[in-house]
């Protein structure tokens, strides 16, 4: 029997913790500062047993996952190093920043303790253990930093216990971590934030805007309705990258100024066939840091119906849809509805299928 401590049992923490005890072979305890939380964890079954105390929790268990706000696991990190422990203990986290918390477990004098960095690289808008799913981490990027108080074994270990989630298990360096995470996703939650934050001023002069956010600023801006305390955490633990990267959209920001100040049309048409072929490319490479997908756009008319007949067809198939979104649809109009799947197999049968039965469809290649 593996005992398990998850320290945190939010968002993340809950899905490891669905996960983690689907197997009988594990007892899983549960840590939080939040009483109603640790309520929720033992009244649904998300773990088996609960603990108000940290310390007492860690020297319950064999492997202990921090699943709490990154600052929050750093100083984590360092009271486990002051606890006396009768036997050595797998530690690993979910922090989103990587170089701040291995700073702490470097500095790790324990001897009992074997630190694994880990971020499982898949999460949603919301927060809390309400919003806890099993499948949340199935086919997403886990990334693995090993420190110099871990083993491969323990890396390893590590990945044979959170193999139930599906995840796809990379190592990098904390440095290489931090400077991909930022670019693809801290940043451009920044990024999203600005952008609702002008649409709130020019709000002021045109009343209207709402009306008219459509699917474009919808699905740039959809980061920005995350957990603002997580994500502030984020930003300040990874200060150092996010600063550098501030510095330089700032200058690209203003060579845009200047090709409109001087008219510089074909620089500016450059820029933005530079910048689709990237992103058009992204899609084909397999799975990018974060998930991507093989889609399929399927013009519809008259939602709700005509929803549930594509996806009763696909089911039908037995073709999974791993995601669906409804693009710039409003009730009696014809919509348009993204769907994505894991393989390209499944994206050309539906594709296939769905022409065939009169749909229009257009693959993205
Ligand atoms: N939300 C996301 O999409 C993703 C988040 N992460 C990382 O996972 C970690 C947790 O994030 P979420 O689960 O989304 O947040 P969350 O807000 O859903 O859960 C955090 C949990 O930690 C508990 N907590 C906070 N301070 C505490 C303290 N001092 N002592 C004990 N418990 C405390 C809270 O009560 C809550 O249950 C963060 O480090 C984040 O960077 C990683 C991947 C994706
Ligand atoms: O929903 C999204 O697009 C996300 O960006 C989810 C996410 C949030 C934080 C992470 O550290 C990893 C993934």
């Amino acid at each position: 029997m593996t005992h398990i401590l998850i320290a945190g049992l939010g968002l993340i923490g809950g899905s490891l913790a669905l996960n983690l005890t689907s197997d009988t072979s594990h007892t899983v305890l549960g840590y939080d500062h939040d009483q109603a939380t640790l309520a929720y964890a033992k009244d649904k079954r998300i773990v088996h047993d609960v603990y108000e105390s940290f310390e007492a929790a860690v020297r319950a268990v064999d492997i202990v996952i921090l699943a709490c706000p990154v600052s929050v696991t750093c100083d984590l990190i360092d009271q486990m190093n002051d606890m006396v422990l009768t036997t050595d203990i797998l530690v690993t986290d979910v922090s989103s920043v990587k170089q701040s918390v291995l700073q702490r477990a470097e500095q790790l004098t324990n001897p009992r303790i074997h630190f694994v960095g880990g971020h499982p690289m898949a999460g949603s808008h919301k927060r809390g253990i309400e919003a806890a799913k099993e499948h949340l981490f199935e086919n997403a990027i886990y990334v693995l930093t090993k420190t110099k108080s871990a083993t491969d074994q323990d890396v390893k270990r590590l990945e044979q216990l959170l193999a139930t989630t599906k995840a796809k298990f990379i190592q990098l360096n904390g440095e290489e971590h931090d400077e991909m995470t930022s670019v693809i996703s801290h940043f451009p939650h920044l990024i999203a934030s600005s952008l609702v934050h002008q649409a709130e001023k020019w709000q002021e002069k045109h009343p209207t805007i709402p009306t008219l956010a459509a699917g474009g600023f919808r699905d740039i801006t959809r980061i920005a309705s995350s957990n603002p305390t997580m994500w502030q955490d984020i930003l300040f633990q990874n200060k150092a990258v996010i600063k550098r990267l501030l510095e330089d959209w700032i200058l690209e920001m203003k060579d845009l100024h200047q090709m409109l100040e001087a008219d510089e049309a074909v620089a500016m048409h450059d820029y933005l066939d530079q910048a689709k072929r990237y992103r058009d490319g992204l899609d084909r490479k397999g799975r990018g840091a974060l998930m991507s997908f093989y889609d399929l756009y399927v013009d519809i008319f008259d939602q709700p119906g005509a929803l549930k007949q594509v996806v009763t067809l696909l089911a039908e198939a037995t073709i999974s849809i791993k995601n669906i979104e409804i693009l710039e649809i409003r009730e009696g109009i014809t919509g348009v509805l993204r769907l994505s799947f894991v393989s390209k197999d499944d994206q050309l049968n539906a594709h296939r299928l769905l022409t065939t039965q009169g749909y229009e469809t257009m693959l993205e290649e």
